[in-house]
């Protein structure tokens, strides 16, 4: 990966949704961008979008914005856009199924290649061009995949996690409400929709969002 370390988390998380939307622009013909364009669209404020460009070397011209192909190009490289990764999905109810019918990485190269369950009815169905199979048959079927998906209950996450580590998995993206422990060479990003939301709302309350913007355009 090109330069990566030098990027702050906070700005390298951001990159997907940059990239999603250049990648749009780029479809549609269009050369360049304005910090203001792009602020609109993935909502993060210019401010924040100028020192994020600046990392990648991407400095935007007053009055002509940023050059569509180049951050393209860049963020490409950075995001391993050239490489496939494979994801295993782990529990395939209500949450896993929609992220199966849902394909949506389809675009970034990567890929959930094979799910698991321990429930025999699921076990043996395709889902979306995905094999389920049993739990049991992890050892066999993971191969050298390294990502996770944990959609299983909570109660299972933690014994899940140490299992997974053991077979060589290095990144986990846990859905559970349960906080797992883990080696400090592995790393989990957990989403908890009930915290997102808590979030939201208290924003809402205590940091409402002004429309006024000192926009300084690029
Ligand atoms: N993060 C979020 O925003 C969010 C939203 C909803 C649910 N969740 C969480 O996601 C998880 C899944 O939720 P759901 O609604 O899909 O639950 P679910 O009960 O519909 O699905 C869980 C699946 O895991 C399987 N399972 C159970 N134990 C297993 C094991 N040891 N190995 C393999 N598979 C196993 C079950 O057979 C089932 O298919 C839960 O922990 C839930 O709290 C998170």
């Amino acid at each position: 990966m090109m330069e990566q370390n030098k990027i702050p988390q906070a700005t390298a998380k951001r990159l997907p949704l940059y990239y999603r939307f250049i990648n749009n622009l780029n479809h549609q013909g269009k050369k360049r961008v304005s910090s203001k364009e792009l602020s609109d669209a993935v909502k993060v404020d210019s401010a924040t979008i100028r020192r994020d460009f600046s990392y990648f070397g991407a400095l935007g011209k007053k009055g002509y914005g940023y050059n569509v192909e180049y951050l393209l190009e860049f963020f490409r490289k950075t995001l391993d856009q050239d490489e496939t990764t494979d994801v295993a999905l782990i529990g395939v109810g209500n949450l896993g199924t929609a992220f199966l019918h849902y394909n949506f990485m389809k675009n970034n190269n990567i890929a959930i290649k094979m799910a698991f369950d321990s429930d025999p009815k699921k076990v043996g169905t395709t889902i979306s061009d995905v094999p389920v199979y049993h739990i049991e048959e992890l050892d066999d079927k993971l191969g050298d995949i390294q990502v996770a998906i944990l959609t299983i209950p909570a109660s299972e996450a933690q014994s899940m996690a140490d299992h997974l580590i053991e077979q060589g998995v290095e990144g986990i993206l846990n859905f559970t409400p349960a906080r797992i422990t883990v080696p400090p060479n592995i790393r989990v990003h957990h989403i908890d929709l009930a915290v997102e939301l808590q979030a939201l709302v208290y924003f809402l309350k205590h940091y409402p969002l002004t429309t006024d913007e000192e926009e300084e355009e690029e």
